[in-house]
């Protein structure tokens, strides 16, 4: 996986109809390092996460994640979280179990891997027993955050991480995702917090000097 870039999108194109939204599209997040694609909303960062994801199939163009077309594999759904989507919650699971069904998935003993620290870290140690439904926008954001970063992985992408957070969780997500980065993670974000992208260790990049118009 090092011998590659995390990320490579070369002449990436997609319309919704008769309308293009990515023209020539071209990014590379080098392994270990982190990028935060910035800009207007509806410019298309969410989509460009969604193909990079392998969530959605563009019109032409060619993605490599780790040297790999992204795809419906095991391996690269070891390799990769990506919170593009909206989680959906187990009926009847608990926070807690949440966190214990993904360590689980992924092989992980949920003590060693130290969840309840975790989901404290997250200020989630008073709802560990809640179900996911019942905490608030910002706790579910958390919540999606802390399962993202608890699972062993080698790259995030992830769709305006900040969103919902109060200015707390802002900074200790972003000091958590920088200890991803500089622990040898790769990081591929949209945000339009240049701050916190700063402070999350990615390099900011506007989504208008990735595309082939850009001049
Ligand atoms: N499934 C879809 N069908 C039709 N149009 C879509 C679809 N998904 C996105 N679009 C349009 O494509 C454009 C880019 O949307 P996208 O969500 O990628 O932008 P974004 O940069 O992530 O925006 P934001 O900052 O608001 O999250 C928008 O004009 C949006 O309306």
């Amino acid at each position: 996986m090092v011998d590659h870039p995390a990320v490579e999108v070369e002449d990436l194109h997609v319309s919704y109809g008769s309308t293009p939204v990515l023209v020539g599209v071209a990014l590379t997040v080098p392994a270990g390092t982190g990028v935060c694609v910035t800009g207007e909303n509806g410019i298309g960062k969410s989509t460009l996460l969604r193909c990079v994801s392998s969530l959605q199939q563009p019109d032409s163009g060619e993605i490599r994640v780790f040297g790999a077309r992204p795809g419906s594999t095991p391996e690269f759904w070891r390799a990769v979280v990506t919170t593009v989507e909206p989680p959906t919650w187990y009926p009847g699971l608990t926070v807690r179990e949440h966190a214990e069904l993904v360590c689980r998935a992924h092989g992980q003993d949920p003590e060693e891997a130290g969840i309840d620290e975790a989901l404290e870290r997250f200020g989630l140690g008073g709802h560990i027993d809640a179900i996911p439904p019942s905490l608030s926008s910002g706790q579910k954001q958390r919540l999606t955050l802390a399962i993202a970063l608890i699972r062993p992985s080698s790259l995030l992408i992830l769709d305006e991480p900040e969103q919902r957070l109060d200015p707390d969780g802002r900074q200790e997500v972003a000091s958590l995702l920088a200890q991803y980065v500089a622990g040898g993670g790769s990081l591929l974000m949209a945000s339009h917090d240049d701050k916190f992208a700063t402070a999350s260790g990615a390099q900011v990049t506007t989504m208008e000097s990735l595309s082939a118009d850009a001049s």
